[in-house]
């Protein structure tokens, strides 16, 4: 069911819309997923000409994708949906000009994707309402993070609201685009036998790491403003938290999704004042090897201070103060410049009560995300031969080779093509995004207080040491 739109995308000569939202459209447009009107107008206020665009989006997507996956006649076709408009999009005047260059098409839906820093949202948004381009067919996607803490979240949410109404707001959290994101969701509400042990009766504790190989790159700049906790921790992390923890939801659609997720996010516990030295970790990577390279210390990447103090890595034991989940820690960790890339869910159960072998062995889930997309059980069988000792094998559902003919969407496809349909279901409402602010604030604000400098760890390993004994003095272990 796609509709033909127009996609303004801001910030057309970005990061984010080079190397993901491009290569993005292009597989839509190949799978003909994309419906023949769909046009694609990048804006940005670099002077580029349609033809020297076309060059840098081109380059860029080559870069971007499979080679298999790259076609020229197929880019040519997808080209001509193509098109750039050089403006500042901080000046009024200009949306004049893009009302002009548009032209008006009675009912035609206009999808506006704001790949800009959070800064011009306001800005945007008051633009196109005042060049009329805010109409009841507009839709606004807004990237993450939004805002800075919880009053410039409110004051976005506030302005935009303004605008648009919250039903054709989109904010993007990519994590939940991902495939074995929305698996997760399939498991829990699709098989009866989950919904019985998954409560703190049965279950120890969870673990959500995020760990990525990769430094900040050219976002030195971005980053050192925002660090791990605003980048990852205030989305993507508790998006998946979120996700573990919520309720089955009354119907699977945007709102009743939205409502459950909201509740989590309510009932977890404020970390604040002291207490941030006990349930948090701040890291900041210092010179390493990843992979046999010499990597650089964070203070050294471009655009980064050299005295700075912001956490490249973050781990956290977050606590949901409800009936489903009260005494069952959430140990959520993420870092840049790790040992490897990889996200995963490990759900620890408890041990059996009375245990009749010579084993402290326990069953875990463990839903992985990157790089391979597997939900794996883990479970206790006899080692072959005699006597009766135990080991874990793993149940394993690796969903690459379960659905082995069909390319994996990345996330942004599935997104993207969601914003045109108008579901939004996989999409933040505000009031997430506030809950998530209202409890990240008060650990941001504890940190100033007591724990303003970040502990080093060598690039290439897995977080300052402090993030183990953090589990440590629970008597338990990182997976
Ligand atoms: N990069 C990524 O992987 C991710 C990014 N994000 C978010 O996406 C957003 C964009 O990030 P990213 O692409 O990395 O940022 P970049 O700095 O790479 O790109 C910013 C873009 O905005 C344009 N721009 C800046 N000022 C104006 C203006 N006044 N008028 C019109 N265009 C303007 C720039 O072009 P020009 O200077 O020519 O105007 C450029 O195209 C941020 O909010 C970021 O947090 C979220 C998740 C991942
Ligand atoms: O939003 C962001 O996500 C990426 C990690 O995304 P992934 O899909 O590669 O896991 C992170 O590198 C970036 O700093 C952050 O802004």
């Amino acid at each position: 069911m796609s509709v033909s739109c127009d996609m303004l995308v801001f910030g057309g000569t970005g990061d984010l819309t080079l190397h993901k939202l491009i290569p993005a459209l292009y597989h839509l447009h190949r799978e003909k997923r994309l419906h023949k009107g769909v046009r694609i107008l990048a804006l940005a206020r670099q002077s580029l000409d349609r033809a020297a665009y076309l060059a840098l989006a081109e380059r860029h997507c080559r870069a971007q994708i499979a080679r298999s996956d790259f076609n020229p006649e197929m880019w040519a076709s997808f080209a001509d949906r193509l098109d750039y408009f050089s403006m500042d999009a901080s000046q009024r005047g200009e949306f004049v000009r893009l009302a002009h260059y548009l032209g008006h098409v009675e009912g035609r839906v206009r999808v506006y994707y704001l790949a800009t820093a959070p800064r011009l949202f306001e800005a945007i948004a008051a633009n196109l309402e005042a060049a009329g381009l805010a109409g009841e067919q507009a839709r606004i996607v807004l990237e993450k993070p939004i805002g800075h803490d919880l009053a410039s979240a409110l004051e976005i949410n506030r302005s935009i609201g303004r605008v648009f109404a919250e039903p054709r707001i989109y904010r993007i959290d990519h994590y939940l685009g991902k495939e074995t994101v929305q698996n997760l969701m399939a498991l829990r509400f699709a098989n009866s036998m989950f919904e019985p042990i998954w409560r703190s009766a049965n279950i120890d504790h969870v673990q959500i790491t995020v760990a990525e190989t990769l430094g900040v790159e050219d976002r030195g700049g971005y980053y050192d403003n925002a660090g791990a906790m605003r980048d990852m921790m205030q989305n993507h992390m508790l998006q998946l938290l979120c996700l573990v923890a919520m309720e089955a939801p009354v119907r699977f659609d945007a709102e009743s999704v939205r409502n459950e997720k909201v509740k989590v996010l309510e009932a977890l516990k404020p970390i604040t004042g002291l207490d941030v030295q006990d349930k948090t970790v701040r890291g900041q990577y210092i010179a390493g090897q990843i992979g046999g390279h010499d990597v650089p210390a964070y203070y050294f990447e471009r655009h980064v201070d050299n005295d700075s103090a912001t956490e490249t890595f973050v781990a956290v034991h977050a606590e949901i103060d409800n009936w489903r989940w009260a005494g069952v820690p959430f140990y959520l960790r993420t870092g840049k410049r790790m040992a490897k890339k990889y996200s995963e869910i490990v759900i620890h159960f408890k041990p059996v009560p009375h245990m009749l072998f010579q084993s402290s062995l326990a069953n875990r889930l463990v839903i992985r995300l990157q790089p391979e997309e597997s939900i794996s059980m883990q479970l206790m069988a006899k080692t072959p031969g005699k006597g009766m000792s135990l080991e874990q094998v793993e149940l394993d559902l690796n969903l690459a080779h379960a659905f082995r003919q069909t390319r994996r969407w990345d996330a942004y496809e599935r997104l993207l093509l969601d914003v045109i349909e108008g579901d939004s279901t996989l999409f933040m409402r505000h009031d997430e995004v506030e809950a998530a602010w209202r409890w990240v604030d008060p650990i941001l604000k504890g940190w100033q207080g007591y724990y303003r400098r970040p502990r080093p760890y060598p690039a290439g390993t897995s977080g300052p040491d402090q993030a183990r004994h953090m589990l440590e003095r629970h008597g338990r272990r990182w997976s």
